[in-house]
């Protein structure tokens, strides 16, 4: 085949990409059908003009050519046109054999469209990131995710809606619940939803404090107060809380010789530091929490009566987890999510079934030992789902029970009066066929009828072949 210049000519044509070549001193002396539709020019305009042309006369920004002449090597600028494209333009020197440069061969890629598209991509993105937080802030108040706080479910969401409501005004609030059951979490709650979300949120813990200092640190004392005092004086808990939240964690566990100064702490929002006869005035809203019972200790005479009623004008009870339903779901999938986020795994999922199971335990520690379990299930489980086998690992001697299926539902209606002529195989393949029937018309799948029955998915296939089939 032979290619003439009109071959050549034609294919340089058709090429959707510019081709400009000029000579050592930058004089144009080619360029393509490209050329004219990327800066509105003819080439009959063009040719035999140096190339700084078309920025002289507004038809485009720099272009490479000159500075490929003078480093005698390969340009890539992005030039912007009159027209409204973006270009990217490479110029390349071709040299001779004494190696001078005998052209520049120019090529340009109009990324125009490529830009419109990068932006669209930018604004879908931009879109995309914005729905995303809006999903998450309807997830947050429809579904109940408030922060980290989980209050999906009944039973939550109405705590925490009253716990929303009390926020909005300055009573003081006691919260009743075992141990883990997240007081101390919605009293920061409390805090946070209320206006004194800025100012301090101090929480006592009456236990962890040594008895002889607990009235020096929750009070403070004036200097010289007593001998081995700070000279300069201290100022207590309670102070430091001003124009905040006191949380009293533990409560109960206030000695009785201290709940006198608690008592005109919560009436007249006062106290008098230790060593002091003026009495201080502080800004605060009282939380108190306990999982000690109050009643019987009032009975006893080891709480002052007048400081329960003063202390407990709003009363929330957190449920133990055993009793929150879909409540322990939505703690299960949070905290699932955030240890697989902490321990850098893949994000795990649950079956139904390990949910199940789950929910049959009855967490004394709450969900302090939620925590742990989860922790436990998202390091052992080798799959991304996590399933009855891992639960089983961790907690050991809890069972799915078999609901509905039992030995009633499922012999109901075999007759044993005509047990007299069959064989003892026969009477077994009968019980057998009924158990694999009842199974499978309730769980749909011969893997999950295996592990129910607690036998091999082959052996489920065979008998679930072998009878219904
Ligand atoms: N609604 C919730 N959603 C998610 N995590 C929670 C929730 N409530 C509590 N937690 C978590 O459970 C753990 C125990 O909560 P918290 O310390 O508030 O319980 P508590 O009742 O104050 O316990 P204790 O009586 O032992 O002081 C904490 O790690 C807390 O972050």
């Amino acid at each position: 085949m032979i290619f003439d210049n009109s071959f050549y000519k034609k294919i340089l044509d058709s090429s959707h990409d510019e081709i400009c070549v000029s000579d050592r001193n930058g004089i144009i002396i080619y360029c393509n059908r490209a050329f004219e539709f990327n800066y509105g020019i003819s080439k009959d305009e063009i040719i035999g003009k140096h190339v700084d042309y078309l920025k002289n006369h507004g038809y485009a920004s720099e272009s490479p050519i000159p500075e490929s002449i003078n480093k005698k090597s390969t340009v890539s600028i992005r030039q912007d046109t009159h027209t409204g494209k973006t270009l990217i333009l490479t110029a390349a020197p071709v040299f001779d054999k004494n190696g001078n440069i005998e052209y520049i061969v120019e090529n340009v890629r109009d990324i125009t469209e490529l830009n419109r598209i990068k932006s669209m991509l930018e604004d879908s993105q931009r879109e995309v990131k914005r729905y995303k937080s809006e999903v998450e802030n309807f997830y947050r108040t429809a579904l109940g995710y408030e922060d980290n706080i989980i209050c999906e479910g009944k039973v939550m969401g109405s705590i925490f809606s009253r716990a929303r409501q009390v926020a909005k005004t300055n009573v003081n609030v006691m919260l009743l619940g075992e141990s883990g059951t997240g007081k101390s979490s919605i009293a920061k709650f409390i805090h946070d939803s209320s206006n004194r979300s800025s100012g301090p949120f101090i929480t006592i813990n009456c236990t962890t404090i040594p008895p002889h200092l607990l009235e020096s640190e929750l009070f403070g004392y004036k200097s010289g107060a007593f001998t081995g005092a700070n000279p300069k004086g201290k100022t207590g808990l309670v102070e430091l809380a001003d124009g905040g939240t006191l949380f009293l964690d533990e409560i109960g566990d206030i000695p009785l010789s201290l709940q006198a100064k608690f008592l005109q702490l919560s009436q007249e929002r006062t106290f008098i530091p230790v060593g002091s006869v003026t009495p201080k005035k502080v800004d605060i809203r009282i939380i108190s929490a306990t999982n000690a019972d109050l009643k019987s200790k009032m009975k006893e005479k080891l709480f002052r009566e007048d400081l329960y009623y003063r202390l407990n004008v709003i009363e929330l009870k957190m449920p133990p987890l055993r009793d929150r339903g879909e409540n322990l779901i939505g703690l299960i999938k949070y905290y699932l999510r955030k240890y697989s986020i902490e321990f850098g795994m893949p994000e795990k999922s649950i079956s139904e079934y390990a949910i199940e199971m789950l929910s049959k335990y009855d967490y004394p520690g709450n969900i302090r030992e939620l925590q742990n379990i989860i922790q436990k299930l998202v390091i052992i489980s080798v799959n991304e789902t996590i399933d009855v086998d891992d639960v089983r690992a961790v907690l050991p001697r809890v069972k799915i029970d078999h609901e509905s299926i039992n030995s009633e539902t499922i012999f109901e209606d075999i007759d044993e009066d005509n047990f007299e002529d069959k064989s003892l195989d026969d009477i077994i393949d009968e019980y057998e066929k009924k158990i694999i029937k009842k199974y499978y018309s309730k769980y749909k799948s011969s893997y999950k009828v295996a592990e129910k029955l607690g036998i091999s998915q082959s052996k489920a296939s065979r008998l679930i072949r072998k009878y219904l089939k």
